[in-house]
């Protein structure tokens, strides 16, 4: 270290991103390579981009190229690139910080499962951290195009690093791995080949090595990559294993993608898009931070700007790839992009292909949707509201629980309900809830169930609002249990029970108005239940009222939700109505009442408004009052 080096500290949270790294990856050591190499390359693509508004950029040096060499002396392995270099300033943002958001939480999380396990750490993304899982001290010597200084950054990854100023005739960055003990594999050329062409054959600068004479290294270099961009070559010439190595490098996953699809289209329009399906959702997947990131716009192969937000609607940001058009300008900018009905046609033409490509896995491969289903489900849900001219083909891609297996995670299709119709039977029925017990619970299900008539069991936050933009599927209307009256047709009744039903409820006539007495206006009224076979009441809605589940949840939230007051529904044969019909005691038969509002809140998920009253008139009841 010379005189001129200043020591700088590790952000916190890298010593324990470089820990994890380090123990958890022992097992798959290579990926240091590809790491680096990725970063060379993309850092290559980025001065590829800065050169088309600044072509002196490249000076002297036009060749963008990523070299691997190694000194079996020296215990050294050199990965170099002649891409857009890193100021000082840059190196300390870069190489002593870890920008994700999310990333305490997620370590601490890591950390207290013991769950560390490759594929965990492996989705977090490892970057230039894996350096370390096989060098015991690393320096990148940088300089930045544009700029003459080069600084080398050092560390040996124990929490400091160091910085001073350095020699480098060209632009572009230098890293040297001091290779800890019996790491020796990685200094021999064969080794180094094999692992370049597997992993990083893809890239799109040619990856060059020493050519060796007599097992040494010679100054001699030559190309050991394919060299070109991986989606313009043919679809017969690549395997699977081509498409996985490349989807690790635009993706920055650890894991495999679940699936990919990859055209040329020519026409109109002149584009070729690779796009890839994430197997899992990454840690910090959901918010609306980073998730914006993964598709990356390619104008005539040359690398534009991760453009995943004018390309690909919301819904689909879990979808990584590269999209490489011939037909846009190569200057454009974010703002022609979002303004650009080129662009909206390139959207909509992806779209179409990614839902080609989940309706063929719906299809073919049952298992892996699910899979697939369980990452991604909640997200593809939003299309529904933000995407109306997709929306059967959504529809047909949504998967719930149902009354049939009644089982929270056997999921099926609208197709599969539908298959499953009684004769007769017109609507495809669902309920709304605030989580599973209260849904495949809840007393509205009784008539339904009691009938063999299958419902949609939709528990998840985001369902009430998603199916609000569903009100039919094939041709077949949907309706939620909870709201609106059920009509004998809706049931497929026969004539007969629909007249013993009106019998019965004319009976209880007297009943209901001495409810409505006693509840006053609790509710908005109170009637006989066509839905009901067990429990005694349940609350329902109008027709285009808002859940009442989800008019707490907004409530909650602090927004402003207009009242609808619910109907409280009764089933005159149960026992509780009997005894509230004899009571003659008013102060008794008003506790009975509201009785039979609360148990039906209860049953709905609600929290009551006056619990203690609500135990208090409980008590009078068991006791006998
Ligand atoms: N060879 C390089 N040339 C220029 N910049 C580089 C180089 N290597 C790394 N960097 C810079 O350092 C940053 C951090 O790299 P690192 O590999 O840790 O993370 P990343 O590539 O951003 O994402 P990931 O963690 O998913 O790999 C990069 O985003 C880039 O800006």
């Amino acid at each position: 270290m010379s005189a001129a080096a200043e020591t700088f500290e590790f952000q916190s949270d890298v010593q324990q991103v470089l820990r994890l790294v380090i123990h958890s990856l022992y097992s798959n050591k290579t990926i240091f390579l590809r790491e680096l190499i990725s970063n060379a390359s993309d850092a290559c693509d980025k001065l590829r981009f800065e050169a088309l508004k600044q072509p002196d950029l490249t000076g002297d040096q036009q060749e963008l190229r990523i070299d691997l060499s190694w000194d079996k002396n020296a215990r050294t392995l050199t990965v170099s690139d002649t891409g857009i270099g890193m100021t000082r300033a840059e190196l300390i943002e870069n190489l002593g910080t870890i920008a994700r958001s999310g990333t305490r939480a997620y370590l601490d999380a890591l950390e207290a499962g013991q769950k560390a396990d490759a594929q965990l750490i492996g989705q977090f993304g490892v970057g230039f951290y894996s350096a370390f899982i096989v060098a015991d001290r690393v320096a990148v010597t940088s300089r930045r195009a544009g700029s003459d200084e080069a600084w080398t950054w050092t560390s040996a990854g124990d929490g400091r690093y160091t910085l001073e100023p350095a020699e480098q005739a060209t632009r572009g960055t230098t890293i040297v791995l001091h290779l800890k003990d019996g790491e020796d594999e990685f200094l021999d050329g064969w080794t180094l080949r094999s692992q370049v062409r597997t992993y990083s054959d893809h890239i799109g600068f040619p990856i060059r090595m020493p050519v060796e004479k007599d097992g040494a290294p010679t100054d001699e270099f030559e190309v050991v990559n394919q060299a070109s961009a991986l989606w313009t070559r043919p679809k017969n010439e690549l395997s699977d294993a081509d498409y996985q190595a490349f989807y690790k490098h635009v993706s920055h996953d650890f894991g495999d993608a679940l699936a990919w699809t990859h055209n040329r289209v020519e026409g109109n329009q002149n584009f070729t898009s690779l796009l890839f399906v994430p197997a899992k959702a990454p840690f910090d997947f959901g918010g609306e931070r980073d998730v914006r990131k993964g598709l990356k716009l390619y104008i005539k192969r040359v690398f534009i700007m991760d453009a995943a937000e004018q390309m690909l609607p919301n819904y689909l940001r879990f979808v990584r790839g590269v999209i490489d058009s011939d037909d846009l300008p190569l200057n454009v900018s974010r703002e022609l992009l979002q303004n650009s009905r080129g662009v909206e046609k390139l959207k909509a033409a992806l779209t179409r292909r990614v839902l080609d490509l989940l309706e063929r896995i719906a299809r073919d491969e049952p298992e892996k949707y699910l899979e697939f289903w369980k990452a991604f489900g909640a997200t593809l849900k939003e299309g529904l509201a933000e995407d109306p001219a997709n929306k059967d083909r959504l529809a047909k891609l949504l998967r719930v629980a149902s009354t049939h297996a009644n089982e929270r995670d056997t999921l099926i299709s609208l197709d599969d309900y539908i298959a499953r119709m009684k004769p007769g039977q017109s609507a495809i029925w669902y309920l709304t809830a605030d989580g599973w017990n209260a849904a495949r619970n809840s007393p509205q299900l009784e008539a339904l169930r009691g009938r063999g008539i299958e419902v949609l069991l939709l528990h998840e936050r985001i369902d009430e609002w998603m199916i609000g933009y569903l009100d039919s599927y094939a041709d077949k209307k949907l309706k939620h249990v909870a709201k609106g009256e059920f009509s004998a047709d809706e049931l497929g009744d026969a004539g007969s029970e629909t007249a013993t039903r009106e019998a019965a409820s004319k009976d209880a006539q007297p009943v209901v108005d001495k409810l409505k007495a006693a509840l006053g206006d609790t509710v908005k009224d109170v009637r006989v239940s066509r839905r009901l076979t067990q429990s005694p009441s349940c609350l329902v809605l109008e027709e285009y009222d808002m859940a009442l589940h989800m008019q707490r949840l907004l409530k909650a939230a602090g927004h402003e939700v207009p009242a609808a007051k619910p109907i409280l529904e009764i089933n005159p044969s149960h026992p509780l109505l009997a005894k509230f019909d004899g009571e003659t005691d008013d102060a008794r038969r008003g506790d009975l009442a509201f009785l039979l509002f609360e148990q039906a809140q209860l049953a709905e998920g609600a929290q009551l408004d006056d619990p203690a009253g609500f135990v208090r008139r409980m008590n009078a009841l068991l006791l006998g009052g």
